[in-house]
């Protein structure tokens, strides 16, 4: 029997659909189910809307003492559930070690989050007294990337059960196991029946989940694609919150450096670390056309041409494991020569060794002089889109030249750029001589246009997870000591 969703506080076998989860580093099939079924989504609901008065009638610090041991149980598993992201996404070992981390990190995070953004407060009135305090919105579904499979869900299940939601989690068909090992976690550290469910699957069960009249919000992390579908979705509902974490086709410019090695490096960590599967990653780098951008380009190729690609689990680790699956590798091989035929010169070829795993080496294509047929794009994955451009200014107006706005990012020495730079990009996210990857969870996080729905997640999740409720009380009635004019008591 495989249990592989869970739901009111039981594992339960799936009625849907076979699924599978593939290692995409040695091609080997690690996780086998079956899909949730329309009924078993309903059920899921239906127990996370029971569970909810209960959980929301606890005061947050009985809610807190339930998610500290969640956090005790992820240091505790740590070391096993690195090991079991590394599989199901090919990452290297010690990047999926940091992503643990910041799942533990986010809880205490979360906590200081939901007081100083979403704590109450009271205000002396003439009469009375002035609050402002929230609530939670009742059931919630949460839906996850395979990018982050533990992190980002977590990103919004943490703060959404701190403010008393009940949630319904789906994870991304590509991780399931991630999910399920997660899950086992929060139901050790004695969380209540219905609070968190799991359910499996693919798109279907997204769209079934997504369409339940039972929810009352959803958080999504994913495509741009997906995300405009559940927008267009939750149209005529004002009433259900949509919180939209989307892609980007984030540019990143260098401008007058003195340290080469020190772009390059700020480069390398923007465009392919995670095999350029983050959300965040540097699509765009535009580079002077100058002599400086020429050895900026040299020692970029050099250096990446070096990068490390191996095994998650290589004794001696690689920058890069495989990418997600061995149809991502070759979806960036087919971008590359979409590029190509659009006259795009390749500088450093992106290839899929083999067509049955998930490596891509990284690849870097000029695209300068094809840019008026540059689609505005987002692959998600180790390719690097170089631009060369004469003047700072017209570098930027490219830069913004995008429907998203999610990260973008200037090396160079000058403060003063920094500020012209500054003051005109479009994106959430906006580092100076800084990678543009490996945003804090301490800040808001989000992005423009395309790329979210001005709900910023990480430390602003607290928002998006409870409304606010003013009051104005007094503790007994009493007749107001002037009345209105034209009022006799
Ligand atoms: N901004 C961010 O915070 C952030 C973070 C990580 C990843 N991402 C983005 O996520 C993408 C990669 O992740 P992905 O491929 O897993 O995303 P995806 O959009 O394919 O899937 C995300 C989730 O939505 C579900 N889904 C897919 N189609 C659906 C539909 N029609 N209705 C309902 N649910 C549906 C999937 O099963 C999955 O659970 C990239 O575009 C990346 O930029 C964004
Ligand atoms: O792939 C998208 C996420 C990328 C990642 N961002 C974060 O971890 C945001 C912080 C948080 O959600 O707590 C990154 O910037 O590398």
């Amino acid at each position: 029997m495989l249990h592989t969703h869970f739901i009111d506080g039981q594992w339960v076998t799936g009625e849907g659909h076979d699924l599978t989860s593939i290692d995409p580093a040695k091609n080997q099939v690690i996780w086998e189910g079956k899909s949730a079924s329309p009924s078993q989504i309903d059920l899921a609901v239906k127990a996370a809307r029971a569970a909810a008065p209960a959980w929301g009638m606890l005061t947050v610090e009985e809610r807190l003492s339930i998610i500290k041991v969640y956090g005790e149980k992820l240091g505790e598993a740590k070391a096993h559930l690195a090991k079991v992201m590394a599989k199901e996404t090919g990452k290297p070992e010690w990047e999926t070690a940091t992503e643990v981390g910041a799942m533990m990190g986010k809880i205490a995070i979360s906590e200081k989050a939901y007081f100083e953004r979403t704590g109450n407060v009271e205000n002396p009135m003439p009469v009375g007294k002035a609050f402002i305090r929230h609530k939670a919105h009742g059931v919630v579904a949460v839906f996850g990337p395979y990018n982050f499979p533990g992190h980002l869900p977590n990103g919004h299940i943490v703060p959404a059960l701190i403010a008393g939601n009940t949630v319904v989690f789906k994870p991304s068909d590509l991780t399931p196991m991630v999910a399920e090992e997660m899950v086992k976690l929060w139901e050790q550290a004695g969380l209540p029946a219905g609070v968190l469910n799991l359910v499996q699957g693919e798109v279907e069960t997204g769209k079934a989940l997504a369409s339940h009249n039972g929810i009352d919000g959803l958080f999504f992390t994913g495509s741009s694609r997906t995300g405009k579908i559940l927008h267009e979705q939750f149209a005529g509902h004002p009433g259900k919150i949509l919180a939209l974490e989307m892609g980007g086709n984030n540019p990143l410019i260098v401008k007058d450096v003195a340290d080469i090695d020190g772009a390059v490096h700020d480069i390398v960590q923007s465009a392919f670390i995670t095999s350029g599967q983050r959300c965040t990653c540097a699509r765009r780098l535009f580079l002077p056309a100058n002599a400086q951008g020429d050895a900026t380009l040299a020692r970029l190729l050099e250096v990446t041409k070096n990068i490390k690609i191996d095994d998650y689990d290589a004794e001696d680790q690689p920058f890069m494991g495989a990418m997600i699956s061995a149809n991502a590798a070759a979806s960036m091989v087919k971008a590359q020569q979409d590029l190509e035929a659009l006259g795009g010169k390749v500088l450093l070829r992106l290839e899929q060794p083999d067509t049955q795993k998930g490596f891509a080496t990284p690849g870097i294509i000029d695209v300068t002089d094809m840019l008026s047929e540059l689609p505005d794009e987002e692959h998600f994955g180790p390719l690097l889109k170089v631009i060369r451009y004469t003047d700072f200014d017209s570098a930027i107006e490219e830069a913004n030249n995008t429907s998203f706005g999610l990260s973008a990012g200037l090396l160079a020495d000058s403060e003063e750029d920094y500020r012209y730079f500054f003051a005109r990009i479009r994106a959430g996210i906006v580092n100076w001589n800084r990678p543009i990857t490996g945003a804090s969870s301490a800040a808001p996080f989000g992005g423009i246009g395309e790329s979210g729905n001005h709900r910023a997640s990480a430390f602003y999740a607290a928002d998006y997870c409870a409304f606010p409720v003013a009051s104005v009380e007094l503790e007994k009635v009493t007749l107001p000591g002037k009345l209105s004019p034209g009022l006799t008591l």
